[in-house]
């Protein structure tokens, strides 16, 4: 058996391990950082002069080592994180630990603080000795970060207190925390005043990138911050992408959120959430739930064969550059490809999805979505009807259906459909003979359905807004084919209609 490898403390930061730190304000006044190093490999070092913990750390170690120099045996990710200690167990290291396995992630934890807390507040803190963490923790720790995740509190403080009330605040903050040296700044809007949805920022140097999630009611919402931190650390060990990692973590948490409304913990104000809600519920709807995040109809791009072929590009360059873009959700509308053709550009369209965190969806073709395994596909309402995609597709994968009607988004949602397209809204020249349902059908539809709706059909910059303003909570979004893919720059166009979608989200939220 190797042994492990525990590099002496000044080499802790020096190798090229990410390193995840989330501020977090242990009172007004003082100011701890926690930290979660990421690590698929096992050679994992560690500076704390801890003895016990380092005992700790490497038997497991010793295990993972074993594990990892044996092909047949299972490698498992592994983050390490630097935390205090929540006697509540809702935040802090037992957070970190929850979001960890909850996200099939090992997670090695070196104790920095011990909390006396419960749901009514924190009785006490008691910090381990300085000599027992690592000495290098804030000037020589940021610039090392691959992400940090302050909320707006703490954003500001370590901004001098600087006021943040705007998403373009958080903006401005983002880049300059960013010149602080961490590779990527996620600054957590969720106490934005006026804002229903919860926004975050992200800024990895280049591009803004703005993720929203619904804002959950709930007073079980201690420990977001460390278990969001953690499972970006988590994600990340398993291999995703920065963004995919935070747009995964936010999913995770939201659902989590979500999930635990209703639990009691403790008597105070503020609970902690259940974080192994998936190993509880079997439930299909449950399952969906985690699958699908309706946020992410908000800018659908559906793409064209024809109209890529015209403007000389191929799909997959198309798909990355609604991606880039910042198209949420991707569905391949391939009307005239051979069915070999039309897997293998699935098949790699996928993979640029994975990398970004967006949704593929397969217009049609349940068995190509079987075979690339996409994340879902769209039905009309003379494909195969949507109780047969479900059955075939399973529980967890997205299915969408054309709906005109009231009627038909009843069935929609009696079938086992995740969202519905509903349109043509306005006349298009991309599907023949469709008839248009116009912006009062399509609020008819709208308030008919439980499902959440894209419109779809004859819509571009020009209209966007107005469609959007109709002001129904269950629409989404909007889908679009000719506006992005019969165009000379699908990145521009695609930007020039985000913009216009967020700019509309936020006048309907005024
Ligand atoms: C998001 C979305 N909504 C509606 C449609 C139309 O689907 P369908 O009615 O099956 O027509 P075709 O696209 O197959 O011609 C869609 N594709 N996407
Ligand atoms: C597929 C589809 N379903 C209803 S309208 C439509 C076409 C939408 O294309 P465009 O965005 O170019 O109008
Ligand atoms: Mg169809």
């Amino acid at each position: 058996m190797a042994s492990p490898t525990i590099l002496p403390p000044s080499s802790l930061f020096a190798n090229k391990n990410c390193l995840i730190l989330t501020p977090t304000l242990a009172s007004a006044k003082e100011f701890t950082i926690k930290y979660s190093r990421v690590s698929n490999s096992p050679s994992i070092s560690l500076g704390a002069r801890s003895s016990i913990q380092l005992q700790t750390f490497a038997a497991m170690q010793e295990k993972g080592t074993s594990a990892l120099n044996d092909d047949s045996k299972m490698k498992i990710p592994h983050v390490l994180t630097v935390a205090g200690s929540d006697s509540g167990a809702g935040a802090g290291i037992q957070a970190d630990l929850k979001a960890c396995a909850a996200r099939g992630v090992y997670c090695s934890t070196v104790i920095t603080a011990v909390t006396a807390q419960n749901t009514v507040g924190v009785q006490g803190v008691s910090n381990v000795p300085e000599d027992f963490v690592a000495e290098q923790l804030r000037e020589e720790l940021l610039p090392m970060a691959g992400i940090i995740t302050p909320n707006l509190k703490e954003t500001s403080a370590l901004l001098d207190g600087i006021k943040l009330e705007t998403v373009d605040d958080m903006r401005s903050a983002a880049r300059l925390l960013h010149n602080m040296g961490p590779k990527n700044v996620l600054v957590k809007g969720g106490d934005l005043p006026d804002s229903s949805d919860a926004v975050d920022i992200l800024f990895d140097g280049d591009n803004f990138y703005e993720l929203r999630s619904p804002r959950i009611k709930s007073r079980n919402t201690h420990g977001t911050g460390c278990s969001l931190a953690s499972c970006i650390a988590a994600e990340l060990a398993k291999g995703y992408s920065m963004l995919s990692a935070v747009k995964v973590a936010k999913r995770y948490v939201e659902t989590a959120l979500d999930y635990s409304k209703d639990i009691v913990i403790g008597g105070g104000p503020q609970g902690p959430f259940d974080h192994l809600l998936r190993l509880k519920s079997n439930s299909r709807d449950f399952q969906r739930l985690q699958a699908f995040n309706p946020n992410d109809l908000f800018l659908y791009a559906v793409t064209d064969s024809g109209m890529n072929k015209r403007w000389g590009r191929s799909i997959t360059d198309a798909v990355k550059a609604a991606i880039e873009g910042g198209a949420t959700i991707v569905q391949l509308r391939e009307k005239d490809a051979e069915t070999r053709d039309f897997l293998e550009s699935a098949r790699a369209c996928l993979k640029i999805c994975q990398s970004h965190g967006v949704p593929l969806l397969i217009n049609d073709r349940i068995d190509v979505a079987l075979a690339c395994n996409a994340d879902g596909v769209h039905v009309g309402q003379s494909d195969m009807p949507v109780r047969v995609a479900r059955t075939l597709l399973g529980p967890e994968k997205i299915i969408g259906v054309s709906c005109k009607t009231p009627e038909q988004a009843h069935q929609a949602w009696v079938d086992g459909a995740d969202y519905i397209g509903c349109g043509g809204v306005f006349p298009t020249n991309t599907k023949e003979n469709n008839t248009t349902v116009g912006l009062d059908g399509l609020k008819t539809v709208c308030m008919a359905s439980k499902l959440p709706v894209v419109a779809i059909g004859g819509i571009g910059i020009s209209n966007a807004r107005d469609v959007m303003e109709i002001g129904v909570p269950n629409l989404k979004g909007v889908a679009v084919v000719s506006a992005l893919f019969d165009r000379q720059c699908v990145l521009t166009e695609t930007r020039k209609l985000h913009t216009i979608l967020s700019e509309a989200n936020v006048s309907i939220l005024h």
